[in-house]
């Protein structure tokens, strides 16, 4: 909590030792203060090893020689005294010279559990080298391989054995009042499929950037897997398996157990935001349901990626040269994110005027059977049937060849979990039928599957078979991409249409507002701020997102935005005098509120 006033608390250390101080923080303070001054005493008064073996505590090589005596570290660590910046360097210098992503990852899993400020000062400050490495792509390795790489433990673990202790559990966290926790069953990782309790590598993951991007205490933050069994053949076989070894339990069993989470961590944790996470499809949309009106909570791949990918979609349409109202929009894959994607941009599109019947009449949704439409002849899942169209006259298309063909989009979006995909000639007759309507005019092409072995093109595809003329984002980051001809160098600029563009901003704004619910409009402001949350430069270079070195930046005027949609909504908790104040000096002050709110690590 370095943004607290820290000397306003010596000042109450001068004047009272450190007994009193709790009281007079619990009167004179709010709830990030007393944290803050609880965290003081406790650093003070604990000593030598206690302090190194702290993650929170541990300032490596930068203790001062006087907190060296009186800490009694004297020997216990190395003589040299350095700032962060050259704690920076070495972590770097190690990070560089390791040879695989898993490698890089677990050097950054050790500093992260052994010192909290270098962890995070390295996760901002090189945030595009490292992000990488915490999060998507190498986290779908990690989670692969979770089995072998086990050291510690960094989540909750419940399992279905344990329905009947999940109270005991949530209490048994070692953190008091966890504001934002990411839950998981494992079922549907990424694009990698069922892992089973190895799909926790995602909550632990997320909640990292949630820290990094959005400043939530590392302390109040939660990862939980639920363990439910596996489909996951290969795990249940491995017999270094941690998860539960059995196949996965009927959804209405976890339905119940689901139900049973949900009431113990409200009951445990009144103030947690719950984010939903991983979860295949129809439990994801279930559960979303299900929740959405009696707990604090979002599902981060159907809303979180369907806000992302609309902030994308309206600054592609921007730059694309098709007008908003000729926009068609293919998708292919209709799990929850595709159909999460498409029903954020109908509400884009009822939003600027259209009927909710046209705006939905500009989706055409494909999923393994071919084009989604009501008279296919199999049983539909829930989810697909409000996109299923009816205007294929009877006729079936089964491949997205043929869809292409058939409706002539403007944009193609891709959520299949499939490499490779998107071929040559499917993205070229995406650009015929672009180029079709007039000159001058760009393909939108959103490959967003994670991780990038399950990206539906790459970068490099999409800018050599549109000509350069691709508008592109993906769920993983790919490489500035630069064509030479003659002298000349052309370089193109992919952008990274992840979630973790909103997600901490949503999460960070609903904790603040202290929002009762997580409202459908709350999400959709995001991806608004978002889109509008470009710079001059950013502009420039045609992207469509901020660059990932300015997520924290984003995310606090996303946050900033579900706080303000939070009241609107009528779903805030603050006092009303508290938004009476922010209503009259407007949105700096509350960005100000917002900025001391939030964690930053301490620099040395
Ligand atoms: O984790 C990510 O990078 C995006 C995401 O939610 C997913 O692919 O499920
Ligand atoms: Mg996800």
């Amino acid at each position: 909590m370095s943004s607290v006033d820290i000397s306003t608390i010596e000042e109450a250390m001068k004047m009272a030792n450190l007994d009193t101080l709790r009281g007079y923080a619990q009167n004179h303070y709010g709830e990030v203060q007393q944290y803050a001054a609880t965290e003081y005493i406790s650093q003070n008064q604990a000593l030598g090893y206690q302090v190194l073996n702290e993650p929170l505590w541990n300032k490596g090589l930068s203790f001062t020689p006087e907190q060296r005596v009186s800490k009694n570290l004297t020997g216990l660590i190395p003589h040299v005294m350095e700032d962060t910046s050259k704690q920076v360097e070495r972590a770097l210098k190690m990070i560089r010279t390791r040879q695989t992503g898993i490698d890089k990852y677990l050097y950054l899993s050790t500093l992260k559990s052994q010192n909290t400020d270098l962890f995070y000062r390295l996760l901002i400050d090189h945030a595009k080298e490292m992000m990488p490495l915490v999060y998507t792509p190498t986290i779908g390795d990690v989670c692969l391989q979770y089995s072998t790489l086990y050291t510690r433990p960094e989540a909750l673990y419940i399992s279905i054995k344990q329905r009947k202790s999940i109270r005991t559990i949530l209490k048994n966290w070692p953190h008091p009042n966890p504001e934002i926790c990411v839950v998981t069953d494992g079922s549907r990782i990424l694009g990698l499929g069922d892992l089973g309790v190895n799909g926790v590598g995602i909550p632990i993951g997320k909640l990292a950037l949630y820290t990094a991007a959005a400043g939530i205490h590392p302390d109040r933050t939660l990862p939980i897997v639920l363990d439910c069994g596996t489909a996951n053949e290969t795990n249940l076989k491995d017999p270094l398996y941690l998860g539960l070894r059995q196949k996965r339990i009927p959804v209405s069993e976890q339905q119940e157990f689901m139900d049973e989470f949900m009431e113990a961590a409200r009951e445990v944790y009144p103030g947690m935001v719950v984010q939903f996470e991983d979860f295949e499809s129809e439990k994801a949309f279930n559960y979303l349901d299900r929740y959405r009106d009696s707990y604090k909570c979002f599902n981060d791949d159907i809303q979180g990626t369907g806000a992302v990918v609309l902030a994308g979609y309206i600054g592609a349409v921007n730059l694309s040269g098709v007008p908003i109202e000729e926009q068609r929009l293919v998708f292919m894959g209709a799990g929850s994110a595709g159909v999460g994607v498409a029903k954020q941009l109908v509400e884009y599109y009822t939003k600027r005027g259209l009927s909710e019947a046209a705006a939905r009449d500009k989706f055409w949704l494909v999923d393994t059977k071919g084009l989604v439409t009501k008279d296919r002849g199999d049983k539909l899942a829930d989810h697909k049937k409000y996109f299923a169209r009816t205007d294929n006259n009877g006729h079936q298309f089964r491949t997205l060849e043929e869809v292409i063909e058939y409706v002539k989009p403007s944009a193609l979006v891709g959520l299949t979990a499939t490499f490779g995909i998107f071929t040559e000639s499917i993205i070229r007759a995406l650009k015929a039928s672009v180029d079709a309507g007039g000159l001058g005019r760009r393909p939108i092409l959103f490959p967003l599957s994670n991780p990038l072995t399950k990206a539906e093109c790459t970068f490099e595809q999409a800018v050599n078979w549109t000509d350069g003329t691709v508008l592109f984002a993906s769920g993983s980051p790919f490489s500035n991409y630069s064509v030479k001809t003659g002298d000349h160098v052309q370089t193109y600029y992919p952008n990274q249409g992840n979630n973790v563009y909103v997600f901490p901003g949503i999460g960070l704004g609903a904790i603040l507002a202290k929002a009762t619910r997580v409202t459908d409009d709350m999400i959709y402001t995001s991806a608004a701020a978002l889109a509008g949350a470009l710079n001059a430069d950013e502009i420039h270079k045609g992207l469509i997102y901020p660059r990932i070195e300015r997520v924290r930046e984003a995310s606090i005027i996303v946050a900033r935005e579900v706080m303000k949609s939070a009241r609107r909504e009528g779903v805030s908790a603050l006092p009303e005098s508290q938004w009476l104040e922010w209503e009259e000096w407007g949105d700096p002050a509350l960005t100000k509120y917002i900025k001391e709110h939030i964690y930053d690590p301490t620099t040395l």
